[in-house]
């Protein structure tokens, strides 16, 4: 394939809930999307899951923009590419911003699954028809108000409840989680917030059986993790520190954690996210999909990725609906009795809404 045009949309979306974590309340997403055409007319998609600050890794809008007009673009506009893996090789000439390189990646990937007449899913080996997912609840104002809201997901049919944990909101939040809800799937993700000064914090929350604690330490490390793993029974889960295959490698090496969750925009693409977690089912490590709050684009990716047969654990990819008020897709996602069905029409298996793109655009610009 060729691809002869690009263009990059600046949307903002509402988000239906404000969404709180360690860092800060999102009322709206930001985000680039990018549509890629090649000679023969074929339209891919892909989503920029980076936000509007660098809150949760260094990337932003903004930069995302800049590194794909200025380098990730003129690297493949106008070449013969013959697989999507070739992407991220002619991509590893520029250093790290991940996101950017994976938005223009997961465009290569639904044209050539298009193509091939496959669905995205096969394209990358997956074989599940259905995925199981979970819901991630941010940090609510009150305990009676994260607990109503936990509440409403398990009668919406999620079986796996993931809720935000900082500082001040932790072990007595989970312990009246628990008392509430004693039997259902339950995990925390700090987002960092802490450091090993608080072990005796997380050896503390061992009693609760959580399912894992996500992300409890820096974003860029992994020694400390393999240190506090040592002491506690609940497996940790990486997140933020987890950026490459490299870096899954050393962190199963170190044993920094018993479960990763790739992120497709994370990791700087689905090629490299296949890759991690190949390794990981090789060495025995459970994997998730994570989720960045993704519009329809990049959520159809995430359902595509779910279905690699190491995706044993319910991720973060919730319906449309919990997000959305509209999404840009049609059909929107739908989650019900916590599965989602793989589409089975070829490319990402969802039509992009035209209609919904153009409302929620708020600049564009076009490279040929
Ligand atoms: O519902 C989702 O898309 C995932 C929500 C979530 O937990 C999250 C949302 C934004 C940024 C980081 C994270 C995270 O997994 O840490
Ligand atoms: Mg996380």
């Amino acid at each position: 394939m060729k691809i002869t045009e690009i263009t990059i949309r600046h949307l903002t979306m509402h988000l239906k809930n404000p969404f709180t974590t360690s860092f800060g309340t999102f009322k709206d997403k930001e985000f680039l999307l990018i549509e890629t055409i090649d000679e023969k007319g074929t339209v891919g998609f892909g989503e920029c899951v980076a936000f509007e600050t660098p809150w949760y890794t260094e990337e932003t809008v903004k930069t995302c923009w800049h590194m794909l007009e200025d380098f990730l673009i003129p690297l493949v506009l106008n070449k013969e590419i013959s697989h999507p893996d070739e992407v991220s090789e002619i991509f590893k000439s520029i250093r790290k911003n991940n996101m950017a390189k994976s938005a223009i990646e997961g465009a290569f990937w639904d044209i050539y699954a298009q193509q091939t007449n496959q669905t995205l899913a096969q394209a990358l080996g997956g074989n599940k028809k259905k995925i199981e997912v979970g819901i991630s609840i941010g940090i609510q104002e009150t305990v009676e108000k994260q607990l109503a809201v936990i509440d409403q997901a398990i009668k919406n049919g999620y079986k796996r409840i993931k809720v935000k944990i900082k500082p001040g909101w932790d072990l007595e939040l989970i312990r009246i989680i628990r008392e509430h809800f004693p039997k259902v799937q339950l995990m925390a993700d700090a987002n960092s917030a802490y450091t090993l000064n608080d072990i005796e914090l997380f050896k503390q929350l061992d009693q609760y059986n959580l399912m894992m604690i996500e992300q409890p330490l820096a974003t860029d490390d992994i020694i400390d993790h393999a240190k506090l793993q040592k002491q506690i029974t609940t497996p940790i889960c990486l997140d933020e520190s987890i950026t490459s295959l490299e870096d899954a490698r050393k962190a199963i090496e170190l044993g920094s954690c018993g479960v990763i969750n790739i992120k497709i925009g994370r990791v700087g693409g689905l090629t490299e996210a296949k890759k991690i977690h190949d390794l990981c089912e090789t060495n025995g490590i459970p994997v998730w999909c994570g989720g960045m709050l993704e519009a329809g684009i990049g959520r159809a990716h995430n359902i595509a990725l779910t279905s690699l047969s190491n995706f044993v654990l319910p991720g973060d990819t919730a319906g449309s609906n919990h997000y959305w008020e509209e999404d840009i897709i049609t059909p929107e996602v739908v989650a019900q009795d916590g599965y989602i069905a793989v589409p089975q029409t070829s490319g990402i298996g969802y039509k992009p809404n035209r209609d919904a793109i153009q409302k929620f655009t708020i600049s564009t610009r076009h490279y040929k």
